[in-house]
């Protein structure tokens, strides 16, 4: 997007407010998930972004994930520093499989007819949409916008099947860090500094998160 379409973007719709909603399993949250959200709240001139995790990644059941609770709690301490983050239960509270036109849907009833949405995800999760559910609502609902993710190529050609203008790409600076390999290198300990902030490392040893392949023993890393 450049200056002039986000100038004209707000001009055709002057005093509303601008939301992105960042929805992610955060398994842990790392860098890469808070770099995405930053830049797209700066590029779509955000009012705030609020993080959303999920409560029941029906994609994901084959692996399983860590408790709600905990997911949220990482999400919460990730976020606290930057005053434009916030962080949703409304996935984690609603029973049953997390579907994001539910969270949409969900968010535009708690703020209201003058917030605008704008749904955050990364290149892996735009080559997915059209198997979420209820597709098809979800692009009336908030505009998409996709971030790069080293790893995973993305053109306007991968756009094609999308309905035109429903999600704009957006490079971000590329941190090749995904939640899969913070998992792995605590289950082999090794560290996990400066690829999460501080504050996870230190919840995910206090909760004993990802315990180690070779032994029971409480999470020791320092
Ligand atoms: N390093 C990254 N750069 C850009 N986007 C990312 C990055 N990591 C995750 N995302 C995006 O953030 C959203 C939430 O991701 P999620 O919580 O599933 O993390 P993940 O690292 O992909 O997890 P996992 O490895 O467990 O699948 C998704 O839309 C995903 O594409
Ligand atoms: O709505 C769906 O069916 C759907 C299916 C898979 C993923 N999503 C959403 O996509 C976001 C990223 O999901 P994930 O699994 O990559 O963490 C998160 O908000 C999920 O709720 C949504």
């Amino acid at each position: 997007m450049t200056k002039t379409e986000l100038a004209l973007a707000r001009a055709a719709r002057p005093g509303r407010y601008r939301l992105g909603v960042m929805g992610g399993t955060f398994d842990p949250i790392h860098h890469g998930h808070l770099v995405a959200a930053s830049e797209v709240a700066a590029k779509f001139a955000l009012d705030e972004v609020v993080f959303v995790p999920t409560g029941v990644p029906w994609q994901k059941r084959d692996r399983g994930v860590s408790a709600a609770e905990d997911r949220y709690l990482m999400t919460v301490i990730a976020t606290a520093s930057n005053p434009r983050f916030t962080v949703s239960r409304v996935d984690i509270d609603r029973p049953g499989d997390t579907f994001t036109v539910d969270t949409l849907r969900d968010l535009r009833a708690a703020r209201g007819p003058d917030t605008d949405l704008f749904f955050i995800t990364g290149a892996d999760a735009v080559r997915q949409i059209l198997t979420w559910r209820g597709a098809e609502d979800l692009f009336g609902l908030a505009h998409f916008v996709g971030v790069t993710r080293p790893g995973v190529p993305m053109t306007a050609d991968d756009l094609a099947h999308l309905p035109p203008g429903s999600v704009t790409l957006l490079e971000v600076p590329a941190l090749a860090i995904s939640s899969t390999a913070c998992r792995d290198r605590v289950m082999a300990r090794q560290p996990i500094w400066y690829l999460v902030p501080d504050g996870i490392v230190q919840y995910i040893a206090k909760r004993g998160l990802y315990p180690p392949y070779d032994s029971k023993a409480p999470n020791d890393r320092s």
